[in-house]
């Protein structure tokens, strides 16, 4: 049902997104019309077992119709189908992520499992999905994807100064925001790993899912030569927009195979916040503030680290009233009604594209939701 706000339509948009943590799907519903925020709704998190993340990431790295492909692709829809059944009601219209299991824009492009046919018949809802893959054709990194939704966010909090959104997923991502400015304006990207390998090193070697609250990184110390190899990565000479598959950085794991458990996680979370750092120098101006969203903000360790390297205060979304657990969900509803709209969803200067795009495709359900 669409209402009427400020003579613009008022959706009620669910959006779903399943990281590259590979840990579940989290799924948040907001009202907008595409432009301003105007509420948030319930949102709810559907944790994947053990077994299907283990098919997830048996599929990494993997394109359409590689084998495990379709495997993952089921996994992908049978678990947002439960989330977001249970947040329907109401809604008008669902954005759909999908898994990423491989991203290279210069070459094969971007894959996102799951099929949003398969949701809109499920939800009865029409469902915007395959968000990358036109900003890929038409020049882009197709990703990040969420600066349109931080821009949203930068004038819902009267942000007056250029301010930072950091996300720390399983890959970190910058958006750099000027907000007397329009979002052409805005300059985006990965800016290195995030948690992912410093999850992948405390769940080969102790069996755990993350570095709960930093507390290993805590007791280990820095390996400074890894380190400083590490920010010598071509990847930081790199010009923004720019960015980057889940486990690019595999040589900074297989650095610190030889390091102890806790000096391991230590360096890992050091590499994190020296990649922030890395990034702030392609910022077009100073940042008055950096405000955290993802799991790593969790992490006070990594939190501490990367305050230290930039020159502004390094707060958690919380702070200024926002759900650093749902924000990329909530950034999935808001881009579902911009594809609905016609609008775009990114920029030259957040993913690289030529010129504005709106990536994504809308499937509608074959039995009536008007
Ligand atoms: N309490 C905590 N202590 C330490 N780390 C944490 C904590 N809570 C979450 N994390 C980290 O955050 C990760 C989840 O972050 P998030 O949900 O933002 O990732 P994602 O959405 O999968 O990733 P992406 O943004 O790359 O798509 C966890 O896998 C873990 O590494
Ligand atoms: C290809 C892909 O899925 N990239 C993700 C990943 O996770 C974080 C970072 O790398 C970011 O570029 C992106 O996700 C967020 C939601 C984005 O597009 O803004």
């Amino acid at each position: 049902m669409l209402k009427k706000a400020r003579g613009q339509a008022r959706v009620t948009a669910l959006g779903a997104m399943s990281g590259t943590s590979l840990d579940g799907v989290d799924a948040a519903v907001i009202e907008t019309d595409g432009v301003e925020i105007f509420a948030f709704g319930p949102s709810g998190y559907r944790e994947y077992s053990s077994r299907e993340s283990g098919v997830l990431r048996a599929a990494l790295g993997r394109w359409p119709g590689e084998e495990g492909v379709a495997e993952a692709a089921e996994v992908v829809e049978t678990a947002h189908v439960v989330i977001l059944e249970e947040l329907i009601e109401g809604v008008d219209i669902v954005g759909f992520h999908g898994q990423t299991l491989a991203h290279d824009p210069a070459g094969r492009g971007t894959h996102q499992a799951g099929d949003g046919r398969v949701l809109a018949e499920a939800l009865g809802r029409p469902v915007v999905w395959d968000f990358r893959t036109s900003d890929v054709e038409m020049g882009g990194q197709g990703a990040p994807l969420a600066p349109a939704y931080h821009y949203a966010l930068a004038k819902f909090i009267k942000a007056d100064k250029p301010l930072v959104f950091l996300n720390l997923g399983g890959v970190g991502n910058v958006t750099w925001i000027d907000p007397a400015q329009g979002p052409e304006a805005m300059l985006a990207f990965d800016t290195g790993p995030a948690n992912a390998p410093v999850n992948d090193l405390v769940g080969d070697r102790l069996g755990l899912a993350c570095d709960e609250g930093g507390a290993l990184a805590a007791e280990g110390a820095v390996d400074e030569a890894i380190l400083a190899r590490f920010a010598e990565h071509r990847y930081f000479f790199k010009l923004p927009p720019k960015s980057l598959d889940r486990d690019d950085f595999r040589a900074l794991s297989q650095e610190v195979a030889g390091l102890s458990d806790a000096d391991a996680a230590a360096t890992l979370t050091a590499a994190v916040a020296a990649s922030v750092a890395l990034g702030q120098e392609h910022f077009p101006a100073p940042a008055s503030r950096v405000l955290v969203t993802g799991g790593g903000r969790k992490n006070p360790v990594m939190m501490a680290m990367i305050a230290e390297g930039l020159g502004c205060p390094v707060e958690p979304v919380e702070t200024v009233g926002l759900d650093g657990d749902m924000l990329e969900a909530q950034a999935f509803a808001y881009l579902a009604v911009r594809v609905a709209k016609g609008l775009p969803t990114s920029w030259p200067g957040t993913t690289g594209v030529r010129a504005a795009v709106g990536g994504g495709v809308v499937s509608k359900p074959s039995k009536g939701f008007a």
